[in-house]
């Protein structure tokens, strides 16, 4: 029997009978989102919802989601999900044990889902850094640049990939050891336990291992820590990693190019070509992340809410990069520590 339950304002179906093949259960687009129930006036209906979840305890802030409930149904179904093949929770009001049964099947497949998606986006990962291996060895890419080649698009990549993983609380902390097991490789090419010569030369500046255990090092630990804590829901870790990856990835680029003269005038190692492109990507990519997340429904702020902390975020992070500091504070450090703080400043979530 359905009920009708009110959450924010928007009114919810809680109840029904479920499917053992929970996977095929979608939620009502928007577009069949208005139903009306007996004894209802304009209900809007998105999906049958747990009666072991309902909305109110599955939210524990603005936005982030349980292992049944995307974002768009805690949110008023601002937007549908675009991956609905995640498993939506059903269960049957008043058939407690059906209900657990289907939570701990769903769990499970939530568990086997993010450990797959991980080994595939690992996989990819390796497939990655072997094309940009083999493209510094037969000379298509310079050393330096094929480096920041790799640290603009592996980072930019994986965010990318983070949709792919389940709702369950857990999916982030899977996703975040994705990063960590490249961390291992890094730390074995670097200290030469692992011989790989080639590998070596697309990742560091000069052809010596020892340089992995710096720079890329940091940013995989930034990468995953960034998962960890702020994970899709959360535009501070967005912006740490399109600042550290786009941002300082493009002024290293451009500013080597064009940056010969026209030097910054509290730091000479560095120009104001290098800077205006970290900047302009950052903000690009930046905005690009707000508006695939909010796309997505992770997010509810759109690109054009967000414009001013965007350009915020990314001022002070080329300001900081600009900083003549590098000896002692590493730029992917610097740069998303300060991104993410500022994000955390102007951003609500
Ligand atoms: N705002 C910037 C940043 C970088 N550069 C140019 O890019 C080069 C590399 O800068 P940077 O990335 O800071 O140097 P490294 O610390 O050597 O490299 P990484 O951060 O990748 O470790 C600089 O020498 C400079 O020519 C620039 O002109 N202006
Ligand atoms: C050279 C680097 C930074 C120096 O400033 C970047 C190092 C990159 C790591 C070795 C690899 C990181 C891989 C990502 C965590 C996952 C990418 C997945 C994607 C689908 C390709």
């Amino acid at each position: 029997m359905a009920t009708a339950t009110s959450f924010r304002g928007t009114n919810y179906i809680v109840g029904e009978p479920i499917l053992p093949r929970h996977r095929n259960i979608r939620t009502s687009s928007p577009s069949t989102a208005k139903k009306r129930l007996p004894g209802t006036s304009n209900v809007k209906v998105h999906g049958v919802i747990s009666a072991r979840a309902p909305p109110h305890t599955s939210l524990r802030r603005k936005n982030e989601r349980s292992t049944s409930l995307p974002p768009c149904i805690l949110q008023g179904n601002r937007k549908a999900p675009k991956f609905p093949s995640r498993p939506r929770v059903a269960a049957c009001a008043g058939n407690e044990d059906l209900a657990q049964a289907v939570t701990v099947a769903i769990s499970s497949n939530s568990l086997s889902q993010d450990i797959s998606i991980a080994a595939f986006v690992a996989v990819a990962a390796l497939v990655w850094i072997r094309l940009f291996k083999k493209l510094t060895k037969e000379g298509v890419l310079s050393q330096k640049l094929s480096r920041k080649l790799v640290h603009i698009t592996s980072g930019t990549l994986f965010v990318l990939t983070w949709p792919l993983f389940s709702e369950a609380p857990n999916a982030r902390f899977i996703a975040a050891v994705v990063p960590l097991f490249n961390g291992i490789r890094l730390v074995l090419l670097g200290t030469g336990v692992w011989n790989d010569p080639a590998a070596v030369n697309s990742l560091s500046r000069e052809g010596d291992p020892r340089e992995l255990l710096r720079g890329p090092l940091y940013y995989v630990l930034i990468m995953s820590t960034c998962t960890a804590v702020f994970w899709r829901n959360s535009v501070p870790g967005m912006a740490a990693l399109a600042l550290m990856c786009g941002g300082d990835g493009i002024a290293d680029i451009v500013g080597r190019r064009y940056g010969k003269v026209h030097k910054l005038p509290w730091n000479t190692g560095k120009s104001w070509a290098g800077s205006i492109a970290m900047f302009i990507s950052g903000v690009v990519l930046l905005a690009g992340f707000v508006a695939y997340f909010d796309a997505l429904g992770y997010i509810s702020h759109g690109v054009i809410d967000s414009a001013p902390g965007i350009i915020a975020v990314s001022l002070a992070a080329t300001l900081v990069e600009s900083l003549p500091v590098n000896r002692f504070f590493d730029d992917n450090f610097s740069v998303p520590l300060v991104a993410s703080v500022v994000g955390m400043l102007v951003f609500s979530t």
